[in-house]
């Protein structure tokens, strides 16, 4: 009997688990993969594009480079799944049936209900959002003056906000475009619920950079042009990017799955409460003791070997593995500078700092990019996408 094996969603989680599953699955199973967009977004350097749209060319790698002839890709809007039927629910073509559905379709941004937010603010979750906001600070640029810059707000101080405020910072440097750069944080610290080394490393990156961050203040309300807090003063925006927070797809609403915000609850296995619907990455909240497994590339790249392996093992009835996230450290750019902290080189060796910045760090950064294009891809295309990273 053939098993049909599908998978939705083309981020490192899926893209990573269609590689795994293409050497793993033998040939009573056929491979189905569903992405809304028919390219893997290097989503981890998408604010690189906000400086740049060329960089655009080197972070998204065409499906053709990552699905192997026999695997059937189909690029569709996934609205559903019915874990009865044991299909998969599309907004254009016809339903997908599956024996095995791995759910990789990352996440969408939180809003939590502050009024106004997501009707006056632009968000980084893709490609098309990135060149939005390009868009956006080119044209308050263009308006703005010297003695009257435009104002650009950034809310949420984690990885994609910290991020773009550096890319952005970089941009008025580049073209000396008349810009005042906010960082706007709900908590006390930026880069929240991580070592106060980096938290500090990072803040003194932004100000560096001349972004004025704004710490220990939610947004109570947006508007067109201001935006309110709990307690400060309202801060007018000409652009107001809001990166801070993740909920899972909407899309997943009505699947009948354990979940939490319509992020699915999976095991350490990365089975769901359905034994056919296994999910990793940020559409999934994994099972890891204390804590979830976190919503980054990182986890979800490495989740996605173990993943793609069991769904081989739950065909043949065999025992599934159990998954253990290791926290390789991390690296975070504010334009072309970057800081690392505690990263953990192959092999269990301890570096003498666990803080760092300067050149080494921003390899670091460069080097994750291209190390996982050449896994995904090529190293000829790694090589190219280098200079963009
Ligand atoms: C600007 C930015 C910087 C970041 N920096 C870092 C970093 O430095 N380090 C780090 O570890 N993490 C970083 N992250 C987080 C990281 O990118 C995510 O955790 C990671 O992308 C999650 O991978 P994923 O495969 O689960 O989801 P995604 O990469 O989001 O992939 C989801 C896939 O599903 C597709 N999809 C979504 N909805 C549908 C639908 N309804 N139908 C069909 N297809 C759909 C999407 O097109 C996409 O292909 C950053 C994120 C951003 C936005």
């Amino acid at each position: 009997m053939t098993e049909n094996v599908v998978v939705l969603g083309a981020g490192y989680a899926g893209a990573g688990a269609v590689k795994t599953l293409q050497s793993e699955l033998d040939d009573n199973a056929r491979l189905t993969w569903i992405a809304d967009v028919d390219y893997h977004l290097v989503l981890h350097e998408s604010h690189r594009v906000i400086r740049d749209p060329d960089v655009q060319e080197d972070i998204t790698i065409p499906v053709e480079e990552i699905a192997a002839p026999s695997t059937r890709f189909v690029e569709d809007e996934v609205t559903g799944l019915d874990t009865d039927e044991r299909v998969v629910e599309l907004a254009d073509g016809e339903d997908v049936d599956y024996d095995y559905v791995l759910v990789a379709l990352g996440s969408q941004t939180a809003y939590y209900g502050i009024p106004g937010l997501e009707d006056h603010s632009l968000t980084l979750k893709g490609l098309d959002d990135a060149l939005e906001i390009h868009e956006a600070v080119v044209e308050a640029s263009r308006e703005a003056t010297r003695g009257d810059p435009a104002q650009i707000v950034i809310g949420g101080a984690g990885l994609s906000g910290i991020q773009t405020a550096g890319e952005i910072a970089e941009f008025r440097d580049n073209h000396r475009a008349p810009l005042e750069i906010h960082l706007v944080e709900a908590l006390e610290e930026i880069f929240p619920g991580n070592d106060p080394e980096i938290q500090q490393a990072l803040r003194d990156l932004l100000q560096d950079a001349g972004v004025q961050i704004h710490t220990d203040d939610p947004i109570t309300e947006a508007n067109d042009d201001v935006i309110h807090f709990d307690e400060g003063e309202p801060l007018s925006h000409d652009v107001l990017v809001w990166t801070g927070g993740i909920t899972g797809q909407d899309a997943l609403e009505t699947a009948d799955l354990e979940k939490e915000h319509n992020r699915v609850n999976a095991g350490a296995n990365f089975q769901t409460s359905n034994e056919r619907v296994f999910a990793i990455g940020d559409s999934a909240v994994v099972d890891q003791g204390d804590r979830p497994a976190p919503p980054t590339a990182q986890a979800a790249w490495q989740a996605a070997d173990v993943a793609a392996e069991n769904i081989n093992r739950a065909i043949q009835n065999r025992p599934l593995k159990t998954w253990e996230h290791k926290d390789k450290g991390t690296v975070v750019s504010v334009g072309d500078k970057a800081v690392a902290h505690g990263v953990k080189p192959a092999f269990g060796l301890a570096l003498p700092v666990d803080t760092f910045g300067g050149v080494p760090a921003k390899n670091l950064k460069k080097a994750i990019a291209a190390r996982w294009i050449a896994d995904v891809s090529s190293a000829n295309r790694a090589r190219k996408a280098w200079p963009s990273l």
